[in-house]
C-alpha cells in the first residue's frame, strides 16, 4: 500500500459533498496515471490532462515514454493531438514513465487503455491488462478508483480484474472502486471522440464505483455519461457494438456477391435502402480488418458457452472476402487471356483503413498473401506503412505506375491514392477497386468497382 493515501482526499469511498469533488477533480487533487500510451491511451491521457492538470502515462515502450517528455507525439494522424501534447507537457500537466508502480503509487485514478489481444487460436488473451492491473495492485491505496477502458470479454472486470487487484493490493474490495468505462473511438477522430463525440458508458463492480466513474467521466465529457447495472453490462455495451459491426459488415460483403447475378450496382440498392429508417447496412469492401472489430467476435465465440452461430458465419464470410477479391481478379484476367500465376499485380494499400498506420488483421495483406501463394508476382504501396513481413515488394507510390502491371487493386482507400498518376500503367492492366473510390474517367481504364460489376 502506498504512503500517497494520507495526501489526498480518497475518490472512492467519499463522503464530502459532490461538488467538492468534482472541483477537487478539475484542481487535480486527484492525480491520474494513464496505463498504454497508444493510438488510444495518448488522447485518453490528453484530455485527462487538460480536465486535471495532473497526469502521469505508463507505457512498456521507452521511446514513446521518451517522446512524449519531449513533448513530442508519435501517434499520427489525429488531428490537434501534436499540439495538446505538447502543451501540456510544457505546462507541467502530462508526463511519462515506465515504472508502472511509482506512477500508480502516485495516483488517486488509474485509466487502463492498453491492448486486448487474441491468440492464435483465436481465443481471448487478457494477460497485458492483466499484467497491468498486478501494477496498479502494486501501488493502490483505499479511495482509489481503477477505470478499465480497453475492451474486455464480459465478465472479465467481476471475474478477473477485481480478484486479482484485491490479491495483489491486500485490500479489502470495498476499500477501491474499479468500473469499466468502453473506449467508444476511432482513429483519425480520437480527441474529438474522447472529447466527448458519444455518450460515456460507465459500470462499476459496486454502486460507488459507478458513481465515483459517473462523476470522473462527467467531468471529461462534454457529452452525457450512460451508468450501467455493473462491469459485466458496460464490458457487453463495447462487445455488442463491435459484434454489430461485423455481422452488418458481413452482410455487405455477402450482398456484394449477388453483383454480378443480378447485374446491379450492390451499393447504389444499399444506398437507397438505407433511405428507409430501419435499413443501416454497411458498406462491402476489401474484408474487414483493424485490430477491433475482427476480434471482438472471439470475446464471445470462445470466451461464452452459448452457442452464437450467426457470430461465427459473419467471420467466416468476413475473412472470406480478400479470397473473393482475388477471385474476381482471376476472372477479369481470364477475359483479358491471362491466368493469375504469372501475373505481375500492384496492391495499393496495406493498412487496414484509409489514413490509420495499422495492418494488424489488414484484409490488404490476406489479398498479398492469397495473391503470392497462387503465383502472382506483387507489388504493394502504402503511404503509411511498408512491407516488412508481407509477400510483396513494397513500392512508394509516387513510383508505383512504373511497374509493369497486368492488374492493380486499390485495397485500402488512402487519400494519397486520389492523386496518383495512372497514364504510366499499362492500358491493358485490369483494375478492381474495393472501395468505389476511383475515377474511371479520371484515370482512363475502365475499373472494375467490388460490388458494382462491369
Ligand atoms: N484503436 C482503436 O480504434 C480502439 C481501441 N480500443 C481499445 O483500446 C485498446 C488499445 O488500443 P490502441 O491504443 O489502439 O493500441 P496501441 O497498440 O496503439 O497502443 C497500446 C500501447 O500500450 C502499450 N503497452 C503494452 N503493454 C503495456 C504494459 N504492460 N504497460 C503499459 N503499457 C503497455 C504499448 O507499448 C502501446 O504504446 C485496444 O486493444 C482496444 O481494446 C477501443 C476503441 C477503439
Ligand atoms: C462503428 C465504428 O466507427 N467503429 C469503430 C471501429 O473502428 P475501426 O477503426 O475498426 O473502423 P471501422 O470503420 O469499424 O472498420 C473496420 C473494418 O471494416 C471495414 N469497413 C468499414 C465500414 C464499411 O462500411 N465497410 C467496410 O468494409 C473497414 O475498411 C475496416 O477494415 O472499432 C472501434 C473499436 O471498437 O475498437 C470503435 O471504437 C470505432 O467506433
Amino acid at each position: 500500500m502506498s504512503e500517497r493515501a494520507e495526501l489526498s482526499q480518497p475518490l472512492y469511498g467519499s463522503d464530502r459533498p459532490e461538488s467538492a469533488q468534482r472541483e477537487a477533480f478539475g484542481s487535480g487533487e486527484f492525480p491520474v496515471a494513464v496505463y498504454g500510451l497508444g493510438k488510444m491511451g495518448l488522447p485518453i491521457a490528453t484530455v485527462f490532462g487538460e480536465a486535471t492538470g495532473a497526469v502521469t502515462g505508463v507505457d512498456v515502450d521507452e521511446s514513446v515514454v521518451d517522446t512524449i517528455n519531449d513533448g513530442d507525439c508519435h501517434v499520427t494522424n489525429e488531428p490537434g493531438l501534436p499540439e495538446a501534447v505538447a502543451d501540456l507537457v510544457d505546462a507541467g500537466s502530462l508526463s511519462a514513465t515506465t515504472d508502472a508502480v511509482r506512477a500508480a503509487e502516485q495516483a488517486r485514478i488509474h485509466v487502463v487503455i492498453v491492448p486486448t489481444l487474441v491468440t492464435e487460436d483465436d481465443r481471448p488473451d487478457t494477460s497485458v491488462v492483466t499484467s497491468v492491473a498486478r501494477d496498479v495492485a502494486r501501488g493502490l491505496s483505499p479511495g482509489d478508483l481503477v477505470c478499465i477502458e480497453s475492451t474486455l470479454p464480459p465478465r472479465t472486470c467481476r471475474d478477473v480484474v477485481a480478484p486479482l487487484l484485491r490479491y495483489e493490493s491486500g485490500l479489502d474490495g470495498d476499500d477501491f472502486g474499479l468500473a469499466f468505462c468502453p473506449e467508444r473511438t476511432k482513429s483519425g477522430r480520437a480527441l474529438a471522440d474522447v472529447r466527448g463525440t458519444h455518450p460515456k458508458v460507465v459500470g462499476g463492480i459496486d454502486a460507488e464505483s459507478t458513481r465515483a466513474a459517473e462523476l470522473v467521466y462527467g467531468e471529461l465529457t462534454t457529452n452525457r455519461v450512460i451508468p450501467v447495472s455493473d462491469t459485466t453490462t458496460a464490458e457487453a455495451v463495447k462487445v455488442f457494438e463491435g459484434l454489430y459491426r461485423d455481422v452488418n459488415l458481413a452482410l455487405a460483403n455477402e450482398l456484394a456477391r449477388f453483383t454480378d447475378e443480378l447485374d446491379i450496382d450492390v451499393r447504389e440498392a444499399i444506398e437507397t435502402a438505407n433511405t428507409q429508417p430501419y435499413c443501416d447496412i454497411h458498406m462491402p469492401g476489401p474484408g474487414v480488418g483493424g485490430h477491433c472489430i475482427p476480434y471482438y467476435p472471439y470475446f464471445v465465440l470462445n470466451w461464452l458457452e452459448t452457442p452464437a452461430p450467426l457470430l461465427a458465419t459473419a467471420r467466416e464470410v468476413n475473412d472470406a472476402t480478400p479470397a473473393h477479391v482475388v477471385g474476381l481478379l482471376e476472372g477479369k484476367l481470364d477475359g483479358h487471356g491471362k491466368t493469375l500465376g504469372g501475373s505481375t499485380v500492384v496492391v495499393l494499400g496495406l493498412t487496414y483503413r484509409g489514413g490509420v498506420a495499422e495492418t494488424r488483421a489488414s484484409p490488404a495483406i490476406d489479398i498479398c498473401r492469397t495473391l503470392a501463394d497462387r503465383g502472382a508476382t506483387v507489388y504493394a504501396s502504402d503511404p503509411l506503412v511498408d512491407a516488412e513481413g508481407v509477400p510483396a515488394t513494397w513500392v512508394h507510390h509516387d513510383e508505383v505506375g512504373q511497374i509493369d502491371a497486368d492488374a492493380v487493386i486499390l485495397a485500402t482507400d488512402h487519400e494519397e491514392f486520389e492523386s496518383l498518376d495512372w497514364r504510366s500503367f499499362p492500358r491493358s492492366s485490369v483494375v478492381i477497386d474495393t472501395h468505389d473510390v476511383l475515377d474511371a474517367d479520371r484515370i482512363g481504364r475502365d475499373v472494375y468497382v467490388v460490388g458494382r460489376g462491369d
